[in-house]
C-alpha cells in the first residue's frame, strides 16, 4: 500500500482578509505500512494542514492524495469510507480529541461499532481489550471504565493510539502526538508506537517539531517551512549530511541532539 500527496497545495482564503495563506504549497509525499515518516518544521509551516489534508479533513486546493494512485477525492462513498479507516488520526489529547464524560471502553467501542468492526456488545469489548493491551494498557479492565480525567497523560494518548488501531489503519498520521508528554512518559508512547509498526506492521506519518524523537524512531524525514517541503531522506542521511541550510539550522537549533 502506498499513501501519497502528490504535488499538493492548501490555500485559505478567509473573507475578510485579503491576502489568502499559502498553507501548502506543491508538497509531493510518500508513506508506506511499516515505515516511519517524519515531517518536521518550525510552528506554522504547514505540517498540520497536510495532515489533514491526508486524514481527507481538508480538500486539496491543488494537486492530488492518492492511496495506490487512486485519488481519494474521486473516491465513491464506500472507498472513501474505506480510506478513512485505513489511515487513521492520532492527534495531541490536550486539542480534545477524547471526549472526558466517556469512558475509556465507550470511547473505543463506539468507533469499532460505527465502522462495523465488531457485532454485539460482547464481540466490541473483546476487541476494546485485544486494542488496549496492545498499546500495553494491562489489564484492559482496569481502564475500560475509567474517565479521560482518570487517566495519566501518556495513558491518554496510548487510548488515543488504541482506538485508531481498532479500525486496522494501514497509517496512522500522528500530529504532535507526544509533544505535551515528559520526556520518560515519551519515550513509553514512542515504544508503543515502535511495537505496532513491528507486531501490526502499520507505518506513521509523524508530525512533530521534536527532533531528538525524529532521530529516534524515524525512518525517512521530510522538511517543510513556509508550506513546502525543502527536502527529505532516510533519516540518517538528513541527520548527517543535511542539504539545505534551513535544515542545517533546524539541527543546530536543537538542544538535545548529541
Ligand atoms: N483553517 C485555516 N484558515 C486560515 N488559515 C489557516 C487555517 N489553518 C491553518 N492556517 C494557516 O496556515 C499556516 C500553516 O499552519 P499549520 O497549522 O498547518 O502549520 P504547522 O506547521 O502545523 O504549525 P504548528 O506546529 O504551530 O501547528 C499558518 O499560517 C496558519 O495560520
Amino acid at each position: 500500500m502506498l499513501l501519497e500527496a502528490i504535488d499538493v497545495s492548501k490555500t485559505f482564503r478567509s473573507r475578510r482578509s485579503s491576502a489568502p495563506v499559502h498553507a501548502v504549497q506543491n508538497a509531493t509525499l510518500q508513506a508506506r505500512p511499516g515505515e516511519f515518516v517524519a515531517i518536521v518544521g518550525e510552528s506554522g509551516s504547514g505540517k498540520s494542514t497536510l495532515a489533514r489534508l491526508l486524514l481527507d479533513l481538508l480538500d486539496p486546493s491543488e494537486g492530488s492524495i492518492q492511496l495506490d494512485g487512486r485519488e481519494v477525492g474521486s473516491m465513491d462513498r464506500t472507498e472513501r469510507r474505506a480510506y478513512r479507516r485505513s489511515v487513521q488520526a492520532v492527534l495531541q489529547d490536550p486539542a480534545g480529541s477524547l471526549n472526558p464524560r466517556k469512558r475509556v471502553a465507550q470511547a473505543i467501542g463506539e468507533v469499532i461499532r460505527l465502522h462495523g468492526m465488531a457485532r454485539g456488545s460482547a464481540e466490541t469489548r473483546h476487541r476494546v481489550t485485544e486494542v488496549l493491551e496492545l498499546v500495553g494498557m494491562e489489564p484492559a479492565a482496569a481502564f475500560m471504565d475509567r474517565f479521560p480525567h482518570e487517566l495519566s497523560g501518556g495513558q491518554r494518548q496510548r487510548v488515543l493510539i488504541a482506538r485508531a488501531i481498532a479500525l486496522d489503519p494501514r497509517i496512522i498520521v500522528a500530529d504532535e502526538a507526544v509533544s505535551a508528554l515528559d520526556a520518560s512518559v515519551k519515550a513509553g508512547v514512542l515504544a508503543v508506537m515502535a511495537d505496532l509498526k513491528d507486531r501490526l506492521g502499520v507505518g506513521y506519518v509523524f508530525i512533530t517539531h521534536d527532533l531528538p524523537v525524529v532521530q529516534k524512531v524515524a525512518d525517512h524525514v521530510y522538511v517543510m517551512r513556509h508550506g513546502r517541503i525543502l527536502e527529505h531522506g532516510p533519516k540518517d542521511e538528513i541527520f548527517a549530511n543535511p542539504s539545505h541550510p534551513y535544515t542545517r539550522e533546524l539541527l543546530a537549533a536543537s538542544p538535545a541532539l548529541p
